[in-house]
């Protein structure tokens, strides 16, 4: 068995080690918190905390995942969804994974403390510690709330960005970081309940599995409402426009419209499709926020 293993871990490329960093979510995490940074300040961010801000921030959430890679390999190998994975697959070993992990996350806060500040990188580094650690390790096993607490290390990149550029913690980052720790729950229950029975045989207490699939349903409706609402403060505290605010209505009912479809169950395949239109979703809100942030900044409206 050792040498079969060793003998697949040789083919290990590294599209496994990408793969490892979980790439397109930290992609879309790195739009957020480029956003973030560019709506910290109403003049030009320097090209140096643009590039390398994000740079450090996509190293250190890609380093938090490869970690989440190695806690979960003993459940990912029995889920469809995750089985191909490499540390399931054993292309890549648990050390090496661990190692890799360790320099991401050190040259990723290496990066941040020279060319950010010291709160931005004190900020990813409890992001990261909170997603590996407190979510992986210890919530996503022990209740269905894990990912709504869990989820505050993935809200964290657009607050990561903004205090890189303004170097202290206020209330349009906070805000942003509230948008996505509402979004989180519907974009993951939707995905919770097409995979359902794959979480249930591995023993992981995801809503559906512990409190049923209308329950699920009731609370993604529940949270869209309130992501409505939260989407609407950036407008109220006049941190952004009418535009944004058009964007944010529009895109939050059109996000309600899905969880109703998939509480009447009267849409085919209406999870799946709940959990793509929360990814488009997040993308057009930021977009829209970035949008409107230059149109007051230009004073064009
Ligand atoms: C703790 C909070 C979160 C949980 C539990 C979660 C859960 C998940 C899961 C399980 C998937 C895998 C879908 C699959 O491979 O079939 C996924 C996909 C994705 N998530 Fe999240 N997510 C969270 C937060 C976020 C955040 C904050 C972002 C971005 C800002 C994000 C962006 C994405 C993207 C882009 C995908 C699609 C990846 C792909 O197509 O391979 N997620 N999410
Ligand atoms: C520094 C920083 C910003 C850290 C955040 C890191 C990060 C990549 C968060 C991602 C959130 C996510 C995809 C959770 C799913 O994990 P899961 O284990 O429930 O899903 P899985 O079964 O697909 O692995």
């Amino acid at each position: 068995m050792a040498s079969i293993t060793h003998a697949v871990t040789a083919q290990a490329g590294w599209r496994d080690y990408l793969e490892l960093t979980k790439p397109k979510v930290v992609a879309l995490m790195i739009i957020t918190s480029a956003i973030g940074m560019l709506l910290a300040s109403d003049s030009a961010v320097p090209w140096s905390t643009l590039l390398l801000g994000n740079l450090g921030i996509a190293l250190c959430a890609g380093s938090a995942a490869a970690i989440n890679h190695v806690v979960d390999r003993r459940i990912d190998v029995q889920m469809a969804r995750t089985q191909r994975r490499p540390l399931a697959q054993g292309r890549v070993e648990p050390l090496n994974a661990v190692l890799f992990a360790m320099l991401l996350g050190s040259a990723g806060l290496a990066v941040l403390l020279s060319w950010t500040n010291t709160l931005t990188a004190v900020l990813t580094l409890g992001s990261l510690l909170g997603y590996a650690l407190v979510y992986t390790a210890f919530l996503k096993r022990a209740t269905p709330q894990n990912i709504v607490i869990g989820g505050l290390a993935g809200a964290a990149p657009p607050l990561l960005g903004w205090t890189a550029v303004s170097g202290q913690i206020d209330a349009g980052g906070l805000l942003l970081v509230l948008i996505i720790f509402a979004w989180t729950p519907p974009h993951f229950w939707a995905l919770a309940i097409h995979r359902k029975a794959e979480y249930a045989k591995v023993n992981i207490p995801m809503l559906p599995v512990t409190h049923g699939e209308h329950y699920t349903k009731l609370h993604i409706l529940l949270y869209t409402f309130m992501l409505l609402a939260v989407s609407l403060l950036p407008f109220v505290i006049h941190m952004s426009g009418p535009l944004y605010l058009v964007a944010a209505v529009v895109l939050g009912l059109r996000f309600i419209d899905w969880a109703i479809a998939l509480l009447r169950n009267s849409r085919p395949h209406a999870a799946i499709k709940t959990f793509k239109y929360s990814l488009w979703y997040l993308l057009w809100l930021f977009v829209a926020l970035l949008l409107d942030h230059y149109i007051e900044v230009a004073g064009w409206l």
